[in-house]
């Protein structure tokens, strides 16, 4: 029996998955204090459990979606769609990993890590996907606070269950800047993507409301992005460089935003999406930076003196 791998891998969403596991892993290594020993175990299994957990996910989203999936342009070609796998297949597919990774989380981590992770596997996989996503434009608002949740799972991972709040409220910031990324990152796709959204009766923002609401949506949850990113800052969670890279990022990002309610062309709204993921993946490694390399840097440059954060 040959086994068709790539169909499986495809079911993982890897590159979507790629970046949740890389805010996790920040997140973990914003938990631990330039000096300490690293967790090495949790840090890994953490990480390797986060993985699977949101791979399961994406999975049972294929398999819930398949309807919609076989008639959006976007996404007919998905394996079940083609019928490279059937239901049955991507069902204990789902089971295996998710089972893999609440064993691992549960006994090699912490059980909060684990009980977190299922938490957002359901919010995602069953609640967005199999409710949320046919019945509110506000789908993706809600449904985005699973993706946001990774920066918490991996600070918990670490930490623990830490009283009164569960997880360190910098890492509640940290949800707090993804959560409110994801409509702006979404909302930009689905302009492009709105026959599909249609054809598919989802109610997405920009077939229920129009475009042009649509726009001036992202443009609002990129202002408050904006401000949402210098709380880390603000905080004194993180220092000037971040700071720096925060408001450039966050600067295109409105330069992009304002310049959507009056687009050059059709295609402008995906150059949007695509800065989305750019604009993540750079914010992350900008607070990782700051709070693990500038320190790292400097201790090197003069052995001896204490970094100190003002
Ligand atoms: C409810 C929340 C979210 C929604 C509705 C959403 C929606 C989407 C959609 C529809 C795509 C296109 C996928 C495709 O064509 O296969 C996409 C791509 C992507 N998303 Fe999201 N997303 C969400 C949250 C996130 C989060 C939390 C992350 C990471 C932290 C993320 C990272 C990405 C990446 C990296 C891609 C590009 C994938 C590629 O190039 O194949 N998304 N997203
Ligand atoms: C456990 C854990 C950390 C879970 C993470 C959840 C997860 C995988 C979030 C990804 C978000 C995403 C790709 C949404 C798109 O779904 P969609 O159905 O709207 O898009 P589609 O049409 O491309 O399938």
């Amino acid at each position: 029996m040959k086994i068709p791998f790539a169909a499986y891998w495809e079911l993982t969403k890897p590159r979507v998955v790629a970046l949740i596991v890389f805010t996790a892993i920040i997140g973990m290594f914003l938990a631990i204090e330039p000096g300490e020993a690293w967790p090495w175990e949790r840090l890994v299994l953490g990480a390797i459990g986060i993985w699977l957990a949101a791979a399961s996910a994406a999975a049972i989203n294929h398999l819930l979606d398949q309807r919609i999936d076989t008639l959006m342009a976007r996404t007919q070609h998905r394996p079940l769609a083609v019928g490279s796998l059937r239901p049955g297949q991507v069902l204990a597919f789902a089971v295996v990993l998710g089972a893999i990774s609440m064993a691992l989380l549960a006994w090699r981590v912490n059980g909060f890590t684990a009980l977190l992770t299922f938490a957002s596997l359901i919010g995602y996989a069953v609640i967005y996907t199999g409710y949320l996503k046919r019945a509110t434009p506000q789908n993706i608002v809600i449904g985005g606070l699973a993706g946001a949740a990774p920066p918490a799972l991996g600070w918990a991972a670490v930490d623990g269950f830490v009283a009164p709040w569960g997880v360190d409220p910098y890492a509640l910031l940290l949800v707090l800047i993804i959560f409110v990324w994801t409509p702006p990152h979404f909302w930009a796709l689905a302009i492009f993507r709105r026959d599909d959204y249609a054809k598919a009766m989802i109610p997405m923002l920009p077939v229920v409301y129009g475009v042009t609401y649509t726009r001036w949506q992202i443009l609002f949850y990129t202002v408050l992005l904006l401000v949402v990113s210098v709380l880390p800052f603000v905080t004194g969670m993180s220092g000037v460089f971040y700071l720096g890279g925060a408001l450039v990022l966050g600067g295109v990002f409105l330069y992009y935003a304002i310049r959507l309610l009056n687009p050059p062309g059709e295609l402008y709204a995906m150059q949007v999406f695509n800065y989305s993921i750019i604009y993540l993946m750079a914010l992350f490694a900008f607070l990782l930076a700051d709070h693990w390399l500038l320190p790292q840097a400097a201790a090197v440059a003069a052995p001896g003196l204490e970094f100190v954060r003002d």
